[in-house]
């Protein structure tokens, strides 16, 4: 193609093609020749995989096959497979019906409707707030920054675990923050003396359950800790609301702190099968972002398929079975794991890596597993530090024990090809 279609950036160098190029571009090209051509320098992949939707076995197209493959899907976060559950595929219809496709409008600005108003209703009686403790936005990730955003500023400083998600650093552009590294509550504690009486406001902010070693935040001690030292405590639940706690309330019900933590953060994409992310506050919090938060202003939200969401809401507690298979399904996949001497780390939740620690390494192993029919991913720098590669698994609560072992035999497999597991890799 000729140079006028090549666009640079501060950031990145677009050569040679007009538009994004899809599998068929690149492989006529005869870019994929070898899987080690499509990692960038960093062992970032450059390819995004096709799947014909979400489900505990799911059609993949990828830059290995030339046909799509029936894979094991050990990808997804829809935990509950709440996407394909007919009573709340039922009531997104509905929704449709009730009210057409779209918001029409940012909420400020008339695209705040009945059904943005019972579900922030319906989110703050899941967690047991009054009414208006909760505010709706258009994903997990804007909720983090956003708020944030419009909480902090320069005479505030955040105390963040090192590990929390991307969209809560998003956040913390216009404030001053201090990092601890992840789970050190005594580094924590450090943090709070040191700041003491320096800042208008200290926020500490942590994940409930931790994105890619699915270890829960130590939030007893650290939500004590704040309340010691005077500073506000903010959990993105993301990955525990829905899945974690008796009720499936998170985390943060594990902990026994839903009336306590001061900001909860979720994300209605994980277990709640949809789009959509909410803070769940005191209501002056929360009726303050919705006039405060740009994104209110700005950017409109949920659409009136998020009604099947009510329904996915209500199926927490009227069929746990889902939680519990769920459940069953983490610590079998588990046990399997270490039965193979594989490194899980400190996993409490369906999220289970297996760590390889070599980046090349990991991608190898991604590779072999899905030519053994397992989707999973390859989670290399920046996700995680630079030498602490994994293959990153999530479990559904609609795995079959067949699935399971068709995954746990093809672990069995990398590991007798590639040494991954933790007494060999080294050697
Ligand atoms: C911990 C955490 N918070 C927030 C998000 C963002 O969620 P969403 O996909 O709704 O933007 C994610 C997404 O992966 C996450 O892992």
């Amino acid at each position: 193609m000729s140079d006028k279609h090549n666009i640079t950036f501060s950031k990145a160098s677009f050569k040679d093609f007009e538009s994004i190029p899809d599998l068929d571009v690149f492989q006529r090209a005869g870019i994929f020749k070898d899987f080690t051509d499509f990692m960038h320098t960093d062992g970032q992949m450059n390819f995004r995989f096709v799947t014909n939707g979400c489900g505990p076995s799911i059609e993949v197209r990828s830059p290995y096959h030339d046909a799509p493959k029936e894979c094991v899907s050990l990808v997804s976060n829809d935990y509950l497979n709440f996407t394909q559950h007919p009573e709340v595929k039922a009531a997104a219809i509905k929704g449709i019906a009730d009210y057409g496709t779209g918001a029409g409008a940012s909420p400020l600005i008339g695209g705040y409707h009945t059904y943005h108003l019972e579900l922030e209703n319906k989110i703050s009686a899941f967690f047991g707030r009054p009414k208006e403790s909760s505010i709706v936005y258009t994903t997990g990730y804007t909720a983090n920054s956003a708020t944030l955003l419009a909480l902090l500023g320069e005479k505030d400083c955040a105390i963040v675990d090192m590990a929390v998600h991307a969209s809560i650093y998003e956040g913390l552009l216009h404030t001053n923050i201090k990092r601890f590294p992840h789970n050190h509550t005594d580094r924590l504690e450090r943090a709070l003396k040191e700041s003491q009486s320096r800042y208008l406001t200290r926020l500490v902010i942590i994940d409930g359950v931790y994105s890619q070693d699915g270890d829960f935040a130590r939030m007893d001690e650290i939500y004590a800790l704040t309340k010691q030292y005077g500073a506000y405590l903010m959990v993105d639940d993301a990955h525990g609301i829905g899945v974690i706690g008796k009720n499936g309330r998170g985390c943060i019900e594990h902990f026994g702190l839903l009336d306590k933590v001061d900001i909860i953060s979720g994300t209605l994409s994980k277990a709640f099968g949809h789009i959509g992310g909410f803070i769940v506050s005191r209501p002056e919090i929360a009726n303050y972002l919705k006039f405060q938060s740009r994104q209110q202003v700005f950017s409109s939200t949920a659409t009136p398929a998020s009604a099947g969401l009510l329904k996915a809401m209500d199926l927490i507690d009227e069929e746990p079975h889902w939680r519990y298979a769920l459940a069953k399904n983490a610590d079998y996949f588990k046990k399997g794991l270490l039965d193979l001497k594989l490194d899980i780390g400190s996993t409490e939740s369906p999220i289970i890596p297996v760590k390889i620690g070599d980046a090349h390494k990991t991608a190898m192993a991604a590779r072999l597993l899905f030519d053994a029919g397992v989707y999973a991913n390859c989670i290399v720098y920046p996700g995680v530090s630079r030498k602490d590669a994994r293959i990153r698994t999530s479990l559904m609560a609609t795995h079959t024990r067949e699935h399971l072992d068709k995954a746990l035999n093809a672990f069995e497999y990398v590991n007798q090809k590639l040494k991954i597991s933790k007494y060999e890799r080294h050697t």
